[in-house]
């Protein structure tokens, strides 16, 4: 494994005397990409500015390759931290052309020249160093910013929302461009967005933050299929969750029969829980006993989403080829085919009428 490039232990920071983050503790690894996501207003872009030197902290500590940035006591000013930058506006220097915007932070450097070039190859520029930013679209301007941070080498590069003023395909592109760059040369990074497709696509480590406090720190993977908290499971993908009832650590009774997951989990037999279905845990069989009724449809051109009604009223939603057309008000035979099983302590009280009594349901566990 790489050595540590940055680390967050314990962190709090906010604004004057309002807190908004809270004991953010963190690992990033030399030569991967991470992430900050959340929703609006949850505090990425304060962690992110803590880590630049840009905010104070009031607890805990920032360290880059080992060395103390940040802490209540200590704050390594900006400049001095070998952290690169790129915002959303790409915050380019209007007077001054694309290869003196990608010169700018390396202005005494002797091999500045070479530098400048090889960057201006590197983000596919090669022939536009001469052009003013207002001469560049979108994309271009964002790619100079990017070369621009990386002309003094950091050791840590990191990104504000840095595609979200480019519309959908060019913002999937320059995306995996960036990322193909970032990897190609070895360089950490730090992301923050909102846009979950984005922060998947990037990055290799993903940290979800609610109201300031980390929920979880993990792969993509293991963020969509085990979400460590409820909070994630919702936010991450699509599903929805049914009540059902545990009836051996890895198995779980609910109105879709008993579901057995891939491992084991640690609440009392016969707990109450909630179970996290994805669309791609349900699928449609014909003559299944199972039905539900199609109650919303979403085109998404490959497939099609569908939201179902089972006969007590949960929902849950399934995806279909989008050629396999089905319309509202349908009946359809459906099937829980889930190898992930994701559930948590129940979320209030039980549904006892969905749920069978323990003794039958022990009994249909063992003949799942
Ligand atoms: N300069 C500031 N002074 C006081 N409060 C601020 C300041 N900047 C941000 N905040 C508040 O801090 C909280 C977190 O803001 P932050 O910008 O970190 O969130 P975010 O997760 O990046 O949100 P978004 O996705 O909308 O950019 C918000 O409640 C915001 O109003």
């Amino acid at each position: 494994m790489s050595e540590i490039v940055l680390e967050l232990n314990e962190l709090a920071c906010g604004y004057d005397d309002t807190p908004i983050v809270h004991e953010l503790s963190l690992h990033l690894r030399a030569g991967d990409i991470g992430c900050l996501l959340g929703p609006s207003g949850c505090g990425k872009t304060t962690t992110l500015r803590s880590i630049a030197g840009f905010e104070a902290v009031t607890a805990g500590e920032i360290r880059l390759r080992g060395e103390l940035l940040s802490s209540p006591t200590t704050r390594v000013p900006p400049d001095r931290r070998r952290i690169g930058m790129v915002f959303q506006d790409y915050a380019l220097f209007p007077h001054l052309t694309v290869s003196e915007n990608i010169a700018f932070g390396i202005s005494r450097h002797p091999q500045r020249r070479r530098i400048v070039s090889e960057l201006l190859e590197l983000v596919n520029l090669d022939r536009l160093g001469n052009r003013y930013p207002h001469e560049l679209s979108g994309g271009q301007q964002q790619r100079v910013a990017l070369a621009r941070a990386l002309a003094p080498e950091p050791a840590l590069l990191l990104m504000d929302e840095p595609f979200s003023n480019l519309d959908g395909d060019l913002r999937r592109r320059l995306s995996a461009e960036v990322r193909d760059i970032l990897k190609a040369r070895g360089i950490s990074a730090m992301l923050v967005t909102h846009d979950q497709s984005e922060a998947f696509a990037m990055c290799d480590q993903v940290g979800v933050l609610r109201e300031g406090r980390l929920q979880q720190w993990d792969t993509p993977y293991n963020l969509y299929h085990e979400p460590a908290t409820p909070f994630v499971a919702s936010f991450i993908g699509q599903g929805y969750f049914l009540r059902g009832q545990l009836l051996t650590p890895d198995t779980v009774q609910t109105e879709l029969g008993v579901i057995r997951g891939n491992r084991a989990y640690q609440l009392p037999t016969g707990s109450a829980v909630d179970v996290l279905l994805r669309p791609d845990d349900i699928v449609g069989e014909d003559g299944s006993a199972l039905t539900a009724t199609i109650t919303g449809k979403v085109f998404l051109g490959a497939t099609t989403l569908y939201r179902l009604q089972l006969p007590t009223g949960s929902t849950v939603e399934t995806l279909f080829p989008s050629h396999d057309d089905h319309p509202l008000g349908e009946v359809l035979g459906i099937r829980v085919a889930a190898d992930h099983l994701v559930i948590f302590a129940a979320q209030g009280s039980v549904n006892v009428s969905a749920t069978l009594p323990l003794e039958q349901m022990l009994a249909q566990g063992d003949s799942a």
